[in-house]
């Protein structure tokens, strides 16, 4: 059975002095190859669940929060006990981001951008990455560096790059904000192509829904459910019909 990311009865907070909000997940489950796309109004925890996802943040309740398959159950909710494999270590190894705008490394070639990913996590492999290279219209700007690409090109290399060391799920938060329409289109459709490709599971969170419309993804929303003047903002992940 390939991977699939299990959320049961999950809670994030953030609080300062002021207040606090708490990000509520009661059931999400991202299979392998799977796309699904994150929307809600802004301000009700978009980022936050990707952080939570991605081991960015530390969940304060969980019921069941791993990455199941045949073989085994990576407990996520447990990486942050002393002595366990830390969150970065399970980051790197399991998840690849594409972030809103590229944060490709400025003094490397594209080439070397995507197989920085593949070096770091020890799973070198050539093939794989000519592969992503050809199938996001790359091989011509290959030798380039970031700052003499289009920002569509950058997000593209961002994509390759999220997917070069195999991961099992794909984090993307709000990877097309910086595009055109029509870019933002043909990347929103590459990335979802090239994660299914590799057989990854991927959440990609957007404010633009008649973009995500264009795609037949599973959709879920964030919902602010706290009362108007209550003391903790209180949001939850709802999951709603796709459109496409
Ligand atoms: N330190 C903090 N303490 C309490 N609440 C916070 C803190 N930092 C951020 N928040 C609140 O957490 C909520 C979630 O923020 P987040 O950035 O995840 O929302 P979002 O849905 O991604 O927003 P946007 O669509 O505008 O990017 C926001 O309402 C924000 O005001």
């Amino acid at each position: 059975m390939p991977a699939r990311l299990i959320l049961k009865g999950v809670e994030v907070s953030l609080a300062d002095r002021e207040r606090r909000f708490t990000l509520s997940v009661p059931d999400l489950s991202i299979g392998a190859g799977e796309a699904v796309g994150l929307t809600g109004p802004s301000g009700t925890g978009k980022t936050l669940l990707l952080e939570l996802l991605g081991l960015l943040r530390r969940p304060s309740a969980v019921t069941a929060f791993g990455i199941s398959s045949d073989t085994r159950t990576l407990d996520l909710a447990s990486v942050w006990t002393p002595g366990a494999q830390s969150p970065a270590q399970v980051r790197a190894d399991m998840f690849g981001f594409v972030p809103q705008s590229g944060g490709l490394l400025p003094f490397l070639s594209v080439t070397e951008n995507i197989h920085l990913a593949q070096s770091i996590s020890g799973r070198e492999d050539a093939a794989w990455q000519d592969h992503l290279v050809g199938q996001l219209g790359l091989g011509d700007v290959r030798q380039l560096r970031p700052g003499s690409l289009s920002i569509g090109q950058r997000q593209r290399v961002a994509i390759a790059r999220a997917l070069a060391h195999r991961p099992a799920f794909v984090i993307a938060d709000e990877p097309t904000a910086a595009l055109d329409p029509g870019a933002a289109s043909t990347a929103m459709g590459l990335l979802i192509d090239v994660a299914a490709t590799g057989g990854a599971g991927v959440i990609i969170s957007s404010h633009d829904l008649a973009l995500l419309d264009q795609f037949p993804m599973r959709r879920v929303a964030l919902e602010l459910v706290s009362a108007p003047g209550a003391a903790e903002a209180r949001s939850q992940l709802m999951h709603q019909e796709a459109l496409a």
